[in-house]
Parts: C-alpha cells; structure tokens; sequence
C-alpha cells in the first residue's frame, strides 16, 4: 500500500510511521513522498533524512487557494497512492483534492470528533473545560474534520495540563492509532 503523507510541522507523528515501515511493523506499507504546505519543515525535513522523496507545494507561492489545491492534487497523485494521509497538515483542502482521494483521504485530529474540530483542536478542549478529550483518525471529506471515523481513544485531562503538555499525550496515544488504522488498511489493500 503505497501512501503520500502531508505536514506542516515537527512530524513526529509521521516519524513513528516512517519508523514503523523501517522495523517492519508496517511490512505492506510503503511511503511513497511527503510533502508540505510550506518550506521549512522538520517534518519535510527527517523525511529527507530518512531517504524519502518530498516535495512543498508552497501555499504562499498561489494567488488563489484553488491554485494550490489544484497543484497539490496533481502533485499527490503523480505518486500514485492508495492513500493521503494529513499528519499535522494544518491547511483545508478543497474539493478536487476530496474528489481526486474520494475516501482515501484520512486525517488524525487531536480531538475526539465531533468535538473541537479545527486548528487548534487541544486549545478549545482545554478553553471548554472538559475533562476527558483524545484523538481521532477519520477519513477526511470537503468539511473541516469532519468524514467516517476509523478509530477514536480518549485521553484524560489532568488539572495541571497546559495546551503542550495535553498536546504531547494525545500524540503517544494519536501514533498508535495512526499505525493501526494504517496496518488496518494495508491488511484490506
Ligand atoms: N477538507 C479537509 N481538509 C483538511 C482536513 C479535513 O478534515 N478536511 N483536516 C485538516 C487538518 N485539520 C485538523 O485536523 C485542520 C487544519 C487546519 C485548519 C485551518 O483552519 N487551517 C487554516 C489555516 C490555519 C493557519 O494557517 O493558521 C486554513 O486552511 O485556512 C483546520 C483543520 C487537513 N485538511
Ligand atoms: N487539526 C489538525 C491538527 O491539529 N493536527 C495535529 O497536529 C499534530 C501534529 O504533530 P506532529 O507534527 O508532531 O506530528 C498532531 O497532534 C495532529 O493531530
């Protein structure tokens, strides 16, 4: 099952896949390329470093953000994927890039959906004053977060978190439930 992998950011979710392919825990998972919304990435980056192909489609780079979209779509899909998978993409794709990866689009979200969806999904848990959030893995459609959801596990809030230290727990629990919805769908390709 070949996947490209979209960033923004540290990628620290991304490396624990890129870690489970190289140890074998993910044998029928190949990555094919990961790409970025801007340059700059640690994420872009450790990829790099780890032999993988990447690539930026830069969104300050377009006028118009249906220009981006359009490159991005060409871009992911001149590698062929089964899957495009958003680990920590913080931009909105749009609706040639949902139809071009209909249901083949999965996001992780550090949020139990449908709960505090959007960019700063750990900041409006903590704001709301819940005591139990967590992390979702969902196949993405044209909204913001919201499509089927593939696995899902709360996370307790303690009295004491700040947003990065609620953040940092989520993302233990959020890399084993990427690579098990990932060993899921290798297992049906
Ligand atoms: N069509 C979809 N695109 C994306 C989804 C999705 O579910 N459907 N998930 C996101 C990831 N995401 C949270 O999971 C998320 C990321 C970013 C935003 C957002 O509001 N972004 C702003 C820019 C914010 C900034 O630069 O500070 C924007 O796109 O204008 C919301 C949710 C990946 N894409
Ligand atoms: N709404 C999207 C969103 O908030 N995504 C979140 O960004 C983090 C990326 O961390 P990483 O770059 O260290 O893997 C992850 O927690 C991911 O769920």
């Amino acid at each position: 099952m070949r996947i490209v992998v979209l960033v923004s950011g540290t990628g620290s979710n991304l490396q624990a896949v890129i870690d489970a392919v190289a140890s074998g825990e993910l044998p029928n998972v190949e990555i094919a390329a990961v790409g970025a919304d801007k340059h700059g990435t640690f994420g872009v980056q450790r990829s790099a470093d780890a032999g993988i192909e990447t690539f930026v489609v830069n969104f300050k780079d377009y006028d118009d953000r249906g220009e981006w979209n359009h490159a991005l779509t060409e871009k992911c899909l001149s590698y062929e994927p089964d899957y495009v998978v958003s680990s920590g993409f913080m931009r909105i794709v749009g609706e040639e890039f949902i139809n071009a990866f209909d249901g083949t689009y999965i996001n992780t979200h550090p949020a139990l959906l449908p709960s505090f969806p959007g960019a700063h999904g750990v900041r409006d848990a903590l704001a709301y004053g819940v005591k139990v959030t967590g992390c979702t893995v969902h196949i993405a459609d044209a909204g913001v977060d919201t499509g089927p959801i593939l696995r899902q596990e709360a996370v307790a809030i303690d009295e004491a978190d700040t947003e990065e230290s609620l953040h940092e727990r989520i993302k233990v629990v959020e890399r084993r439930l990427l690579i098990a919805t990932l060993a899921d769908l290798a297992a049906k390709a």
